[in-house]
């Protein structure tokens, strides 16, 4: 089985073009079966104001108490995860929704939890979950919501872009996308079309990639470490597959020989 992760950021949830579910449905053609993990940040933003909670982030990662555990699960799962399923339904995809916590699908430790609260770090995939959906050619779409490993019951807000990279490593994913509101990286307005490591690290030191790119490059870079040949960052305001020709940058583990 093919299969293709692919991370839904918040950012672009409101934007998917049309372009974007036939890239999904060229994927099926072609034999990928895609798996779906969303973020949905800016909707927890705006639900937290509205229930004035202040949002708090330490090195992009939200501090979580329970109240705001409360909102993240009612926005990832009520809001953000019901809008994708609702989208791909809507261009002939068929879709299910998957809190990440069900059936213990994403398991989690915390990262620390006095200065972070219910923050975790993915500890274990249940690839079963999941792959009882593929086989049927169902496209799971999944929260970044995982359930504690160490206190049963409990659940835990998980950075999508580290989400996504563990269910594309667990399952063997043959390629890890990061569809986002910009084309790929960018340098001084101009697409990179391929990026290495090195180019990478460099881009991160001289201030060219900053904020929201760094989880979703550090995220590509450890998803290469095993086995994946090729992570990309797309755009899903735009095609980002097409008939075996891919638009975006492409994150390779091999440098370039001069
Ligand atoms: N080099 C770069 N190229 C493109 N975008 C970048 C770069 N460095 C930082 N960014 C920012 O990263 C954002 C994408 O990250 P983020 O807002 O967290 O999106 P998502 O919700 O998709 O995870 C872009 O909109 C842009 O503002
Ligand atoms: C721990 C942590 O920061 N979790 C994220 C989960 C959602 C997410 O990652 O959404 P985007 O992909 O839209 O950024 C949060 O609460 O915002």
């Amino acid at each position: 089985m093919k299969t293709i992760v692919l991370k839904c950021g918040g950012s672009v949830l409101d934007e998917l073009s049309p372009a974007f579910f036939d890239g999904l449905r060229s994927l099926l053609e072609d034999g990928y079966i895609p798996v779906l993990v969303h973020g949905g940040g800016p909707a927890i933003n705006s639900m937290l104001s509205l229930y004035q909670i202040p949002s708090k982030f330490q090195n992009g990662l939200r501090v979580t108490c329970e109240k705001t555990m409360e909102v993240v699960e009612m926005v990832l799962s009520g809001q953000t995860n019901r809008q994708l399923v609702r989208l791909l339904e809507h261009h002939d995809l068929i879709a299910v929704g998957l809190n990440g916590s069900d059936g213990k699908c994403l398991q989690a430790e915390y990262i620390n939890k006095e200065e972070l609260g219910f923050v975790g770090q993915i500890t274990a995939v249940n690839k079963k979950m999941i792959e009882k959906l593929l086989v049927d050619r169902i496209i799971p779409v999944i929260t970044p919501i995982a359930a504690s490993m160490e206190e049963t019951g409990a659940r835990m807000n998980v950075n999508a872009d580290y989400a996504a990279a563990a269910v594309a490593k667990a399952l063997n994913a043959e390629r890890c996308l990061f569809v986002t509101n910009v084309d790929g990286i960018l340098v001084e307005g101009q697409l990179v079309e391929e990026a290495t490591e090195s180019d990478i690290q460099s881009f991160i030191a001289d201030g060219h990639i900053y904020g929201g790119m760094i989880p979703k490059v550090e995220s590509a870079l450890s998803v290469l470490g095993n086995g994946i040949e090729k992570v990309m960052i797309v755009s899903g305001k735009k095609a980002f597959y097409q008939s075996g020709i891919w638009t975006g940058t492409a994150i390779t583990s091999k440098e370039r020989v001069f």
